[in-house]
């Protein structure tokens, strides 16, 4: 498991204004004290703030759902992707690794080039086709040679009922338009921002539970790596939207919504390329941390409710 060498100390977490930061804020209060400092508190462009910060707080977990996620926009700011998605998490392994804190960190299915044509699991070979996707690979690289311990989240194609996301965009679009084309040929599974929040705090809970409050580092090593972990089941950007709109006019029966069409990718040029398949293998976590994530119909039909 993964006791980490600090066994006291705060839980120190980024991101707490974002999709995932969010609901972590939640989930994880009833572990103890979280510390949640905002980008003008802690931006993590600024490399000797994040050292300080935790040389201070000596967390005992660090969680970094922070990420620069503005896909199409990192094609032309890759300065900018790179310090937040590589850079700010080499110091922060850096750090955690001194003070023996236990890193965890979310990453993407887009460190894939989507070419293959099974879910893929943690061992498959990486091939990121945008800046976004290689900023998050050396994200986990990095963190990696860090000698901290560590669990990398990779997880896909993520929403809720609040922040940018894909879900909220298409229930925009189809209020206010008539007709919507959404991409039908890639592959993935959406996940809802509150499950990997509700997954983060099983696993911090079970690792602590197996440190047993002892200065324990060895068993870090089997754990520390790369999970994989998304909603359960798959569907396309285009099966995604659809069934969100059937659902949303069950809930709506008055309201006009858009009638919502198939596309090729080709037919939906943007500056980033995206993977054709991003469906991930969740295998090793289930295995590991005995922890399932419901289908994904089922939780956006949560996230619809919430709205
Ligand atoms: N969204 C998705 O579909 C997916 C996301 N992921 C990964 O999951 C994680 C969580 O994503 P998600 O919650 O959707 O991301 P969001 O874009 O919703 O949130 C990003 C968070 O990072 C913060 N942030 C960005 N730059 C800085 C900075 N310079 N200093 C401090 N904070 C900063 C933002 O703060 P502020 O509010 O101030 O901007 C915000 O709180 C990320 O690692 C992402 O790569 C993986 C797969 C899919
Ligand atoms: C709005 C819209 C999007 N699309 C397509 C474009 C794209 O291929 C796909 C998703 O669009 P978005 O731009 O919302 O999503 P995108 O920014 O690609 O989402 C990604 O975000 C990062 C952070 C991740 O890590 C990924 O897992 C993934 O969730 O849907 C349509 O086909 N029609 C539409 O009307």
């Amino acid at each position: 498991m993964i006791p980490t060498k600090t066994t006291t100390g705060p839980i120190l977490l980024t991101g707490a204004t974002g999709q995932v930061g969010g609901e972590l804020l939640n989930t994880l209060s009833p572990l103890g004290e979280v510390i949640a400092p905002l980008r003008s508190t802690l931006d993590l462009i600024n490399l000797q703030s994040i050292r300080d910060t935790i040389r201070t707080l000596r967390p005992r977990w660090i969680v970094n759902p922070a990420a620069y996620t503005a896909v199409d926009k990192a094609e032309t700011e890759p300065d900018l992707a790179y310090a937040i998605n590589r850079d700010a998490v080499r110091v922060i392994g850096e750090e955690a690794a001194t003070i023996g804190a236990g890193v965890i960190h979310f990453s993407t299915d887009y460190v894939f080039d989507g070419t293959g044509t099974k879910p893929y699991v943690e061992t498959d070979p990486t091939n990121p086709v945008s800046v976004y996707g290689a900023s998050k690979l050396a994200g986990e690289q990095t963190l990696a040679q860090s000698g901290a311990a560590h669990l990398i989240f990779r997880t896909s194609w993520v929403y809720g009922a609040r922040g940018k996301n894909f879900l909220l965009t298409i229930l925009k679009l189809a209020r206010e338009r008539e007709h919507l084309r959404v991409i039908g040929d890639q592959y993935g599974a959406p996940t809802w921002s509150r499950d990997l929040a509700q997954m983060t705090a099983h696993v911090i809970d079970q690792a602590e539970a197996a440190a047993n409050g002892q200065n324990l580092t060895a068993p870090l090593v089997d754990s520390s790596g790369v999970y994989h972990i998304s909603g359960a089941g798959e569907t396309t950007w285009y099966g995604f939207a659809a069934e969100a709109v059937r659902q949303q006019r069950e809930r709506e029966p008055g309201i006009r919504f858009a009638e919502i069409e198939a596309i090729p990718a080709t037919e939906y040029p943007l500056p980033a390329k995206r993977p054709a398949n991003s469906r991930l293998n969740c295998t090793k976590l289930q295995q590991r941390f005995n922890w399932r994530m419901p289908n994904w119909h089922e939780s956006l039909q949560k996230v619809l409710a919430e709205l």
